[in-house]
């Protein structure tokens, strides 16, 4: 299996404002090289709290892609996977709907209910007692046939899964714009490392509309 983190941070280092409303952060060419990684993957992943602010979709939105990947014999769009511990997405979320099939990964404390809403939408995966064990979560969706993974966000999830050593490689437009606020989500939130910080090496420096892409492998811990 092979995990990019890719997402769109202000100079500052904020995935958004304080409000956690989705923000534009990327430019036109940005999303596009997006959409492109999107059309790449197996799987595209977030956690709750990113489908709770953004409502995102996650689909591949260039039609050409879309077909591309149907004259090669896989679905129009990746799988998406989002990360749920108590099961909160909402039955109507943009994620649920049918253009592609959606794994939400819970942990043995969403209750019932809230699994039965969801299993009509979307395939069921329960790893982790109260939050989601990634590395069990992923294994399955490893089984699953999904190989190469897009996580986009948000600061939680990427923090554990560079906690979880699931990452191989961080993808972040770093855009023209000073968010501030010590409320505001970063690339990586949690409970943050004291000592055995991940490392990277830096692969590439592009610059792209107004701002710069950042391409970092994950070196082993
Ligand atoms: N600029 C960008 O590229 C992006 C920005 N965002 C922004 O990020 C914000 C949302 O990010 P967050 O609040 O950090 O939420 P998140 O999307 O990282 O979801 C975190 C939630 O996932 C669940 N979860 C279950 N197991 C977990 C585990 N093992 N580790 C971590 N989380 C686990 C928990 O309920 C947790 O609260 C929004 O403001 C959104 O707009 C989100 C994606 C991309
Ligand atoms: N790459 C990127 N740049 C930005 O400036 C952003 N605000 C985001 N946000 C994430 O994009 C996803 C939206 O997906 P759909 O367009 O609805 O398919 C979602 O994950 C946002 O949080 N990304």
């Amino acid at each position: 299996m092979h995990v990019v983190v890719n997402a769109a941070m202000s100079a500052d280092g904020k995935l958004s404002s304080r409000r956690r409303e989705q923000l534009a952060i990327s430019g036109e060419a940005d999303f596009e090289r997006v959409d492109r990684l999107r059309a790449e993957s197996d799987a595209v992943a977030v956690g709750v709290g990113t489908v709770l602010a953004d409502d995102p979709h996650l689909t591949v939105k260039d039609d050409d892609l879309r077909k591309r990947r149907r004259n090669d014999g896989r679905p129009g769009n990746p799988a998406r996977i989002v990360v749920d511990s108590s099961g909160r997405t909402p039955t109507d979320a943009a994620v649920l709907d049918d253009a592609a099939t959606t794994y939400v990964c819970l942990s043995e404390a969403a209750p019932v209910d809230r699994r039965a809403a969801l299993a009509d939408r979307a395939e069921l995966i329960t790893a982790g007692d109260d939050r989601v064990d990634l590395l069990r979560a992923f294994a399955t969706l490893r089984e699953a046939g999904l190989e190469r993974i897009m996580v986009e966000g948000g600061g939680e999830l990427i923090f554990s899964l560079f906690d979880a050593g699931l990452v191989d490689e961080l993808r972040v437009f770093v855009g023209p714009k000073v968010i501030g606020g010590r409320d505001a989500p970063t690339l990586a939130d949690g409970d943050g490392f004291v000592a055995a910080f991940p490392t990277l090496e830096l692969a590439a420096v592009d610059r792209l509309d107004a701002g710069v892409l950042l391409t970092w492998r994950v070196e082993d811990r």
